[in-house]
């Protein structure tokens, strides 16, 4: 689905508001609103001021990140403005606040701010800007908080569904079913969307199919399994074959020969004698309403000696009048062992009964996946072709948060930097600019920063890459190709010339390929090599200077 930057009836460019009405300038710190009333009370809230919104470590104990949420702060910064209400409440907020305050809020909008960014869908790393957004530090203040709250979760969760896909590989497909588990309605809307972004193929949540676009996809769950008791529940047992030609009157009957015929089958029988009758019953009913896209959930009594007899028979029967079911979900037990076992039972059929294509029914598993367990499957060997998985995926369980941050850099045209004991806590100073440097072999090699007024890195010129922090830490590099990775998405309005806003499955696909073009030791799950980040030697030299020049020297007694 399009993002919306429609043309006007006058020509003039409209940006869409955020996807959550919910994302208004209230959505907010009280501290942004404070501090907008103090810069306004002092005059400053017009001083040129320039933020870096940027992480500090790679979530998930790797070293990559995927960027998302770039989009979602385009849409609230095209629509800021405060209503009265609004601004109502904030003065209320404010007790004592000079009533000429809520004339400055009145006025304000994203005019006069300028946004660059990484393209969304981006593989970005620690400590370099994903968003640096210029403006009036009064307005530029209020952006923190809703921009840091679009950025975090979304690049987290793109970040763990890019982590899943490379655990379970590019042929396998993964379906998001987190909408029950996730972190309310917000929670599971952001997660459909950037689970999308970061590689997933599909997700079983209807409204973010319908307002993204999203491929859906899904099963059928064990209640409709349960509901039924028996085959004489089934009234309308008449299924019309797939090209039109013949009906069967009472397809049922045949669902129950074909069962016999497996269970006398010389390879078959032994593995299961009787099968539960009302799971027979539902497969039936449900083959009856999708004939075309029949697939059946396995485990709702045992696995081996019903779950799978059953859905063969249906599907043998279905097979007779032209449909090909689709396959099965397993939702508990050992997925390795289960799956291997089912794909041994389908095959079995192909062979003894003659049916070509049997073997390849697809597998689905689900049940409480999450990275570890998908690359235990792989280790113990597997016969999973697609995985749905929802909590762990959703709701990031093996990290709460990614930790972005939005640090003033530069007012007034003079820069700032913020000090720590933590040395990973130190801000870099100044308005700068970044760049990717690829290698010989087409992966990047390093990311870079420098002085917005330096000369660009240019290819086939050596260049010095100093870590920001440790004096040691530095390399040459002859970068073969460069990127510069700020672009420009927002200068003041819709109609400035500016990058324009890619539908999602491009972001999508910017992602997977920027993810397989990554070194694969950055990559692995185990120790992965970080990835250099950089500065250039000017920019290093000012750091250090400005730092010394803040840091107070202590007097010992
Ligand atoms: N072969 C396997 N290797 C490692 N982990 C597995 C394997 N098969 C399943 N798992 C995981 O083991 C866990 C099993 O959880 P649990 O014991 O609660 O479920 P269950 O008893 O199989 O199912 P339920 O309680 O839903 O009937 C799940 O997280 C599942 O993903
Ligand atoms: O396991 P997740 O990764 O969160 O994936 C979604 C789960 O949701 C459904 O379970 P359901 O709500 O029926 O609950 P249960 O399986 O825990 O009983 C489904 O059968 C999956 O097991
Ligand atoms: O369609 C499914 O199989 C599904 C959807 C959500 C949660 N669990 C399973
Ligand atoms: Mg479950």
């Amino acid at each position: 689905m399009e993002p919306k930057e429609n043309g006007s009836e006058l020509g003039q460019k409209i940006i869409d508001g955020p996807t959550n009405p919910m994302v208004t300038p209230l959505l907010n710190d009280l501290y942004q609103f404070t501090m907008a009333y103090a810069y306004w009370k002092a005059g400053k809230h017009n001083e040129r001021s320039v933020f870096d919104l940027y992480f500090r470590k790679n979530p998930f104990g790797g070293e990559y990140t995927v960027f998302a949420g770039l989009e979602e702060c385009v849409k609230f910064l095209a629509n800021f403005k405060l209503t009265d209400e609004e601004i109502d409440f904030v003065q209320e907020c404010l007790p004592g606040s000079e009533e000429a305050f809520c004339d400055y809020l009145r006025g304000l909008d994203c005019s006069d701010v300028e946004v660059y960014a990484i393209p969304e869908g981006s593989v970005v790393f620690p400590k370099v800007p994903l968003m640096r957004v210029e403006g009036p530090v009064g307005v530029v203040q209020l952006l923190e908080t809703p921009f840091l709250n679009l950025v975090n979760f979304a690049s987290l969760v793109a970040t763990n569904a890019a982590r899943h896909r490379f655990v379970a590989g590019k042929s396998k497909s993964l379906l998001e079913f987190g909408a029950r588990r996730a972190q309310g309605p917000d929670g599971a809307i952001s997660a459909s969307k950037y689970c999308y972004l970061g590689g997933f193929d599909a997700t079983s949540n209807v409204a973010a199919g319908k307002l993204f676009g999203i491929p859906l996809r899904g099963t059928h769950s064990h209640a409709y399994v349960s509901s039924f008791m028996s085959t004489d529940e089934i009234v309308d047992k008449v299924l019309r074959s797939a090209d039109g030609k013949t009906t069967c009157e009472d397809f049922v009957s045949h669902v129950q020969t074909w069962l016999k015929k497996i269970q006398y089958s010389p390879s078959l029988s032994g593995i299961f004698s009787e099968t539960n009758q009302s799971e027979l019953a539902a497969f039936t009913s449900y083959a009856l309403a999708f004939p075309k896209t029949f697939l059946a959930l396995v485990d709702t009594y045992d696995v081996m000696k019903s779950g799978i007899p059953n859905f063969c028979a249906v599907a043998l029967a279905l097979n007779d009048f032209g449909y090909k079911a689709l396959g099965i979900r397993l939702d508990s037990g050992d997925l390795a062992y289960l799956s291997r076992e089912a794909r041994n039972f389908f095959c079995t059929v192909e062979r003894e009964l003659k049916v070509p294509g049997f073997g390849k029914m697809v597998v689905t598993a689900s049940n409480d996946l999450n990275e570890e367990t998908i690359d235990a499957l792989n280790k113990q060997g597997h016969e999973v072709d697609a995985f749905g998985i929802g909590t762990y995926l959703v709701t990031c369980y093996s990290q709460a948060a990614l930790g972005c941050v939005f640090k003033l850099v530069e007012i007034n045209n003079q820069p700032r930097i913020k000090l720590s004991e933590d040395v990973t806590k130190v801000s870099i100073p100044c308005k700068k600019r970044s760049y990717r440097l690829y290698g010989k072999e087409g992966y990047p090699l390093v990311d870079i920063m420098t002085g917005e007024n330096e000369p660009p890195p240019k290819v086939g010129e050596r260049l010095l890459c100093r870590h920001p922090f440790n004096e040691s830490k530095r390399a040459y590099v002859v970068p073969q190709r460069v990127e510069e990775l700020l672009k420009c998405y927002w200068r003041g309005s819709a109609d400035e010339a500016r990058e324009v806003l890619p539908p999602l499955k491009e972001i999508r696909d910017r992602c997977i390929k920027q993810l397989e073009n990554m070194r694969p030791d950055h990559m692995r799950r185990l120790n992965p090599t970080p990835y250099k980040v950089s500065v250039s030697a000017k920019l290093y030299d000012f750091i250090h200077f400005l730092w010394l020049n803040e840091a107070p020297v202590g007097e010992l007694q």
